[in-house]
């Protein structure tokens, strides 16, 4: 089972630990259309009626755009060591492919430069969601040319930012981009294929992954940076951890999470055993002519193997998993898993349908990422808490950053998991995509009612500036809390 551990182990980090806050472009960014910028496929799903739940757009957003100097300031205020946001591909190359635009080169030019003055290291993620318009226009993420088109986009940012950036993530979730954009229709581009399309993107995603990673270690290895991707996952605890059949659920519930992506990338060049399995099982059972689960090609495998510099982890929040048999006629993602995985009413909610507070799977899915994929060095690239109401005195905000770091802490300490770095979501209210500025994550407010977007340090940003001087150990947060 699952117990809040009331020991806070609260010990020093490593040295050299990596302290960050993270964003993404679309969120917090606005100038959607300014300086040569081309049209991506978040610019137009908002526009359509319905999509965003307050009928919100990041046109404007938080305004970083123009206001990342203050941004910057906000950072150093904090200490922060590092700073994890995305570039807009069509800032750089407003068709997706082709021609640059030294206007947009240039923005992030200038907020890495801000960001290198005030000794914060960037950490860019090249591909945060939102994909160039004239890219999807060619099929998007199902046509399989889409990993050299965005090939050639990470050749553009290595050659144009790599002598300053060390740190570079291709992929932001691409779970997520997979389910929400092409499963569900719940995120940009809103299509609807949850048991098909889903598993054609998410080649095409890996095959991206690996084909930015080497060309990077192919013609951009003096630059001595490391390349590697950001995958999300939520822990699966049986539901009865007694019972093999919930043991054996809670396994295939995060193979279809984290290996779906990670077990090409960091084993084999393949597909998890248990996806293949059953997709192919249930594929051949449902009539069609092959499996919905496509095969990776011998070439593309060597390719993919291996492909990695570093293991990112997005993780928020947990389920309790037991086995359910589908019915054959349900073609889904889900379906294919054939379990369930509720969330315990025990546990602590969020601002957010699907964040419930679980400080305990953070250990657990970093422990099973180290057996799994062996000793790669782990960021944990987003981590955070969103509530409604967007208190500055936001103490439950600190309350999850504590337990979920002194579990992270007893994964690097005692259980001998090498964590580099923790990157907070997110350094300020934003975006939160389909949710519009109904769900704050920021340990800044932003007053989306001025056209200044003025930012409000919360309570939170200074319990985390004061973690960062002491590199762990806060003396001046009661243990009661
Ligand atoms: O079946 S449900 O729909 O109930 C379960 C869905 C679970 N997902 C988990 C990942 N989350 C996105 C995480 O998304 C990440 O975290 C941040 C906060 O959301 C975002 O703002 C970041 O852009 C993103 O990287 C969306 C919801």
């Amino acid at each position: 089972g699952y117990v809040y551990e009331e020991d806070l182990l609260y010990d020093h980090f490593p040295g050299d630990f990596k302290w960050g806050c993270a964003t993404a472009a679309y969120q917090i960014e606005g100038a959607w259309d300014e300086d040569g910028k081309g049209v991506s496929i978040w610019d137009n799903f908002v526009r359509i009626p319905g999509n965003i739940i307050d009928g919100t757009t990041g046109d404007v957003a938080c305004d970083s755009y123009h206001k990342y100097k203050e941004d910057v300031q906000l950072m150093a205020n904090m200490g922060l060591k590092s700073y994890r946001f995305s570039i807009a591909w069509t800032r750089i190359l407003p068709n997706g492919i082709g021609e640059r635009n030294q206007a947009g080169i240039d923005y992030y030019k200038n907020l890495i430069a801000e960001l290198k003055a005030n000794n914060i290291e960037p950490a860019v993620t090249l591909y945060h969601w939102d994909l160039p318009q004239a890219l999807e226009d060619m099929g998007g993420w199902l046509n399989d040319s889409v990993a050299d088109w965005f090939e050639e986009y990470a050749r553009v940012c290595f050659e144009e930012f790599g002598d300053e950036v060390k740190l570079w993530i291709t992929l932001n979730e691409p779970h997520e981009t997979t389910i929400q954009g092409y499963g569900t229709g719940t995120m940009a581009p809103g299509k609807h294929g949850l048991g098909t399309l889903v598993y054609i993107a998410s080649t095409n995603l890996i095959r991206a992954h690996a084909y930015a990673y080497r060309a990077y270690h192919a013609d951009f290895a003096n630059q001595n940076g490391q390349v590697g991707i950001t995958l999300n996952v939520g822990w699966a605890e049986p539901m009865d951890p007694t019972n093999e059949t919930h043991i054996e659920a809670a396994e295939t519930n995060i193979q279809f999470n984290l290996g779906w992506f990670a077990h090409a990338i960091y084993k084999n060049g393949k597909y998890p055993d248990v996806m293949r399995q059953k997709i192919d099982e249930k594929s051949y059972l449902q009539g069609l002519p092959e499996s919905r689960l496509p095969q990776f090609t011998e070439e593309d495998s060597l390719i993919i193997e291996g492909a990695h510099d570093f293991l990112g982890i997005n993780f928020y929040s947990s389920n309790l998993v037991y086995p359910e048999i589908s019915d054959i006629e349900d073609i889904s993602y889900y379906a294919d898993q054939d379990l369930a995985a509720p969330q315990s009413e025990d546990w602590y909610g969020s601002g957010s349908s699907w964040l419930k507070v679980t400080p305990f799977g953070i250990r657990r899915i970093l422990n099973w990422a180290a057996k799994e994929y062996g000793d790669v060095d782990i960021y944990i690239t987003e981590n955070g808490f969103s509530d409604r109401q967007g208190n500055i005195d936001d103490l439950q905000r600190i309350y999850y950053y504590k337990h979920y770091l002194n579990q992270m802490l007893k994964a690097i300490v005692l259980d001998g998991v090498s964590v580099k770095g923790y990157y907070a979501w997110s350094l300020m209210d934003n975006m939160e995509w389909a949710m519009g500025y109904t769900e704050k994550f920021g340990m800044h407010a932003v007053n989306m009612s001025s056209p200044d977007r003025e930012r409000t340090p919360k309570e939170s940003s200074k319990w985390y500036g004061r973690l960062i001087a002491e590199n762990g150990y806060v003396e001046s947060v009661s243990p009661c809390f």
